[in-house]
């Protein structure tokens, strides 16, 4: 839908979208955040794909209880290096797991070079705000440039064009 696009981005501004979706709910905001934008996709992908067993929150023993349990996981990438050099925008986008962004966002930052782009975090949750991930992000790589993050559940896309419009000064 070509047409419908909204380029709310500078010539001189390049935008990559880049999320993680374990069950498809993030990846359609990153989609419409993309045709609003112009921005490159770019999906977050894991090695191993999360099974529905993995995502199980009641059981403590399950991979992501495990993961989000321990600081120090790094869930390995799909592709571990993807070349962002060109973007001076990118959104990272995650759903919220345990009031927290999930491990692979970690690995994902700490695999490429995120110095001197603004980086823009989004989420999606089954209620929780999306304050605490983009804090403990923010303490955790306080050498990037953070702008707030937004959880984006249910969000229209008039709410999203505000919202990226104010956020990217266009
Ligand atoms: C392991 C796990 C932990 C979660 N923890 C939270 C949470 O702390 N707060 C919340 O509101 N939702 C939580 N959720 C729900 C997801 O954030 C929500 O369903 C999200 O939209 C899924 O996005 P996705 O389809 O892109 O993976 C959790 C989901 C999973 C699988």
């Amino acid at each position: 839908q070509k047409k419908d696009k909204q380029n709310v981005s500078n010539a001189s501004s390049k935008m990559l979208v880049a999320y993680f979706s374990a069950t498809g709910t993030t990846a359609q905001v990153a989609r419409n955040i993309a045709d609003i934008t112009g921005g490159e996709l770019f999906e977050i992908a894991p090695q191993h794909p999360y099974t529905e067993a993995d995502l199980d929150w009641n059981d403590r023993q399950s991979r992501s209880s495990v993961e989000m349990n321990d600081v120090k996981s790094r869930p390995a990438l799909k592709v571990t290096k993807t070349d962002i050099a060109g973007y001076d925008v990118v959104f990272i986008g995650y759903p919220i797991w345990w009031n927290l962004a999930p491990r692979i966002i970690n690995t994902f930052i700490e695999s490429h070079d995120l110095r001197g782009k603004t980086v823009i975090p989004f989420a999606t949750s089954g209620g929780s705000d999306i304050s605490n991930s983009v804090s403990e992000l923010k303490k955790a790589y306080p050498d990037l440039n953070w702008k707030e993050g937004k959880l984006l559940n249910k969000v229209g896309n008039s709410a999203l064009q505000n919202w990226i419009h104010g956020i990217t000064n266009h």
